[in-house]
């Protein structure tokens, strides 16, 4: 078990958004969760990495996550590069270790040309590349993706499901949060969350 949600609630001022929500997600699974805009599900995403807590309920995880938020929390002063650096500190990764994992996400998503640009000169969907290389850094066992294809080009986004494929045949517990779902087939599991639960 890598992730395991018992009975979480939470409410905004006496509304509540999320009612009695229970998930637990294995390793080398993809999930995901659809549900309307405000149904709670960046609520939810929030609450399983720690940025917010419920109020009542439980969360248990086994190992390292990573959060893709579905607002990038990218710093516009300085560059692609300086970002690495910065998260390898906050994740305490080696600089070979690091070095490796970057060259492998620029090579990836296609984005080296970008390595000393600083973010506020970016694209959208550059900035999304680089809030996903990000989550992807320290290489956690359960990696939380909040709309994480918004803005990318067709060929990112077949990367993307590239990507998902290689980390879930790593063992990687990968919950995928979305309003909209086309590639089903992909997922071991879709939950729909509504009036605060998923089904
Ligand atoms: N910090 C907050 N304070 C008060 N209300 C909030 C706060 N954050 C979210 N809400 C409310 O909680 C509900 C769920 O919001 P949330 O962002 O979790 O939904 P969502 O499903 O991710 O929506 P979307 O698809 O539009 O991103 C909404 O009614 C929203 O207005």
């Amino acid at each position: 078990m890598i992730l395991k949600l018992e009975n979480i609630y939470k409410s905004y001022s006496k509304k509540p958004v999320l009612k009695e929500v229970s998930l637990q997600l294995e390793a080398g699974t993809l999930t995901g969760i659809v549900g309307e805009n405000g149904s709670g599900k960046s609520t939810l995403m929030r609450i399983i990495a720690g940025d917010i807590s419920a109020n009542r309920g439980k969360v248990h995880k086994n190992g390292k996550t990573g959060y893709c938020p579905q607002e990038a929390i990218l710093f516009p002063e300085i560059t692609v590069q300086e970002h690495f650096r910065y998260f390898s500190a906050a994740y305490n990764i080696e600089a070979e270790v690091l070095n490796v994992r970057v060259e492998e996400l620029l090579d990836h998503f296609n984005y080296r040309k970008y390595y000393n640009t600083r973010v506020n000169n970016l694209s959208g969907g550059t900035r999304q590349k680089l809030n996903l290389s990000i989550a992807l850094l320290h290489e956690p066992e359960l990696l939380i993706l909040d709309e994480p294809y918004n803005g990318f080009d067709w060929d990112t986004y077949l990367k993307f499901w590239d990507y998902t494929k290689d980390l879930k045949e790593k063992g990687c517990s990968i919950l995928v949060v979305s309003h909209l779902i086309n590639e089903k087939k992909k997922f071991d599991r879709i939950y729909k969350l509504e009036n605060g639960t998923l089904k």
